[in-house]
C-alpha cells in the first residue's frame, strides 16, 4: 500500500447504509484546518461540540453535526485526530465525504490505514491490532471476548515476558563468554541460561497445543454431516437448524451440492453443512455432489457420520483431523431399542422425524464447543502457531545441544528465537505481514 504519512486521511468509520448517526473520521497533520473551515472552528480537545457543518468551497450548509477533535499524540493514530457524527443518510454522508475530497491533502483512506497508522506511529502492536479487527469481526461471545483478551494485550504481554526471560538468558551466555579466556569463570551461568530456555519452552509447548482451539474460536467449528443416501442428513440439517434449509425426499440422492447453515453453539461459530449421499453414481452431477462431500468431511473439525437403523454401510474414516460422530437414525421405524446398533461404535441414537435423540446430540455439540472454549489459549491464528513453534524448534535445539554446545551457537539460538517471538508483536519481519492483515480490514478503521 501506498502511504504518504503527510497525507490527512479520512473515511466513515460506522457501518454503510442509512442510520441515525454516522461517524466520519480524519486522521492527519490537516484536522485543525478541514475543522476551521468546514465547522468553524477546532472543538475544544476531546468534547463533542454541535456544529454546522459547510461544504469547503461553495459554503453549502451540509448537516448539524457534533464534531471532536483527539490531538496528536493522545488518539488513535497517534496523529491528530478529528470525528464528525453526522446524521446517518446516505446523501448526507456523500455530501460531507465529498467536501472533505475537495480539500488539498486529504484523500479517502485505504483498507486498515487507520490502524497502520496507530501501528506504525506505536499506537498498538500487531498482535493488539489483529485483535481490533476480530472484534470488529466479532459474531459470537466467545469470538468478541477472545478479540478483546487479545486487543488488550494479553498476547503481546506473554511475548514480552518470554523476550525478557530470554535476553535475561542470552546476559548469562555473553557473560560466560567474556570470561572464557580467564580462569575464574563464575560456575553456573550457563546451567542458569538453560533454566530459562527450557521455561519459556515449556510455555511455549504448552500455548502450541492449546492453538486449535484457539483458531477454532476465531474461525468457528465446520460441522459436516455425511452418509449414504436416504440416511436422513438433509432430515437433521433441518431439525438442527430449526427451519426448512434442505429438500428431503425419498428419492436417494437428492441433496447434491452441500448446503450450509450458520449456528451459534455455546458461543462457538458453526457452520453446519449437509452433503450428498455418498455413493458410487454414473450421474456426473451426483459424482460431483460426492466429490464436493468427501472434501467436506475431510476439512470438517466434526463429522456426523449417519446411517439409518437398519444399514449396514460402514461409518466414514478417512478424516483425520476430524471428530467422528457415529449416529443411527430413523430409529421411530426400528422395533425394539438398540436395533441395529453396534455398541462397540457408540452410536448415538436419534430420529430426526420425532426429534428423539436430537437434544443428546446438540448437548454432544456443546460439550464439545465448550471444550474448545476452555482450552483457548493465547494464539488465535495460525501466524501466532508458526511464529511459536519456530521459536520452540529453535530453543529445543539449544537445550538438547547440551553445556557442550560452543557458547556463540547458543547465543544465536537465542536470539533467533527472540526474532520468532518478535514477529507476533510486530517487532521485527512486520512489512511482509502487514499488507495481508490490512487488506482484511474494511475501510475506516
Ligand atoms: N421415519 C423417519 N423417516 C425419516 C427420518 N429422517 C429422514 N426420514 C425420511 O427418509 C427419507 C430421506 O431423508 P433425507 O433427509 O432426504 O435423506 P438424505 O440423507 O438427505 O438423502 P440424500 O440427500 O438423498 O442423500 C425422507 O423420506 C425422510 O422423510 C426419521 O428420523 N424417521
Ligand atoms: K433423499
Ligand atoms: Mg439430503
Amino acid at each position: 500500500m501506498q502511504i504518504s504519512r503527510n497525507d490527512t486521511i479520512f473515511a466513515l468509520a460506522s457501518g454503510a447504509g442509512r442510520a441515525g448517526i454516522a461517524v466520519v473520521r480524519l486522521s492527519g497533520p490537516a484536522c485543525r484546518f478541514v475543522l476551521e473551515l468546514m465547522a468553524g472552528h477546532v472543538p475544544r480537545p476531546r468534547r463533542l461540540e454541535l456544529c454546522r457543518l459547510r461544504h469547503p468551497l461553495s459554503r453549502d450548509l451540509l448537516d448539524e453535526a457534533l464534531v471532536a477533535f483527539f490531538p496528536s499524540p493522545n488518539s488513535f493514530t497517534g496523529e491528530d485526530v478529528a470525528e464528525l457524527h453526522v446524521h446517518g443518510g446516505r446523501a448526507v454522508i456523500g455530501a460531507v465525504i465529498a467536501g472533505l475530497g475537495e480539500i488539498s491533502g486529504c484523500r479517502l483512506a485505504g483498507p486498515g490505514e487507520f490502524s497502520r497508522r496507530a501501528l506504525l506511529n506505536g499506537k498498538m502492536d500487531l498482535s493488539a491490532i489483529e485483535g481490533l479487527g476480530d472484534l470488529i469481526d466479532a459474531e459470537t461471545e466467545m469470538q468478541r471476548r477472545q478479540a478483546m483478551r487479545q486487543m488488550r494485550g494479553e498476547l503481546r504481554d506473554a511475548v514480552e515476558r518470554w523476550r525478557t526471560t530470554l535476553i535475561e538468558a542470552s546476559a548469562f551466555v555473553e557473560a560466560e563468554l567474556d570470561f572464557a579466556d580467564e580462569s575464574d569463570v563464575p560456575d553456573g551461568l550457563r546451567e542458569r541460561a538453560m533454566a530459562l530456555l527450557v521455561s519459556v519452552a515449556d510455555e511455549l509447548r504448552r500455548e502450541i497445543a492449546r492453538a486449535r482451539s484457539g483458531e477454532r474460536i476465531r474461525s468457528g467449528l465446520t460441522v459436516v454431516i455425511a452418509g449414504p443416501p436416504n440416511a436422513g442428513k438433509s432430515t437433521l440439517l433441518n431439525a438442527l437448524a430449526q427451519r426448512d434449509v434442505a429438500i428431503v425426499s425419498d428419492i436417494p440422492g437428492t441433496t447434491r451440492d452441500s448446503i450450509e447453515v450458520h449456528w451459534d453453539l455455546a458461543g462457538i461459530p458453526v457452520t453446519l453443512v449437509d452433503t450428498a449421499g455418498l455413493r458410487e453414481s454414473r450421474d456426473p452431477i451426483e459424482q460431483e455432489g460426492v466429490r464436493r462431500a468427501r472434501d467436506r468431511a475431510r476439512n470438517a473439525d466434526v463429522i456426523l457420520s449417519l446411517r439409518a437403523f437398519d444399514s449396514q454401510t460402514e461409518h466414514l474414516q478417512d478424516a483425520p483431523g476430524a471428530v467422528i460422530i457415529p449416529i443411527r437414525t430413523k430409529i421411530d421405524l426400528a422395533t425394539g431399542r438398540g436395533v441395529g446398533s453396534d455398541a462397540s461404535l457408540d452410536e448415538l441414537e436419534l430420529s430426526a422425524a420425532t426429534g428423539e435423540g436430537v437434544e443428546a446430540l446438540v448437548a454432544r455439540l456443546e460439550t464439545m464447543a465448550k471444550n474448545v472454549v476452555a482450552d483457548g489459549g493465547l494464539v488465535t491464528r495460525a501466524r501466532h502457531r508458526e511464529a511459536f513453534a519456530g521459536a520452540l524448534t529453535t530453543l529445543e535445539r539449544a537445550i538438547s545441544a547440551g553445556p557442550g554446545h560452543p557458547g556463540e551457537l547458543f547465543a544465536e539460538d537465542i536470539r533467533l528465537a527472540m526474532r520468532y517471538l518478535g514477529r507476533v508483536t510486530g517487532r521485527v519481519d512486520v512489512e511482509d505481514v502487514l499488507d495481508r492483515l490490512f487488506a482484511g480490514f474494511c475501510i475506516g478503521k
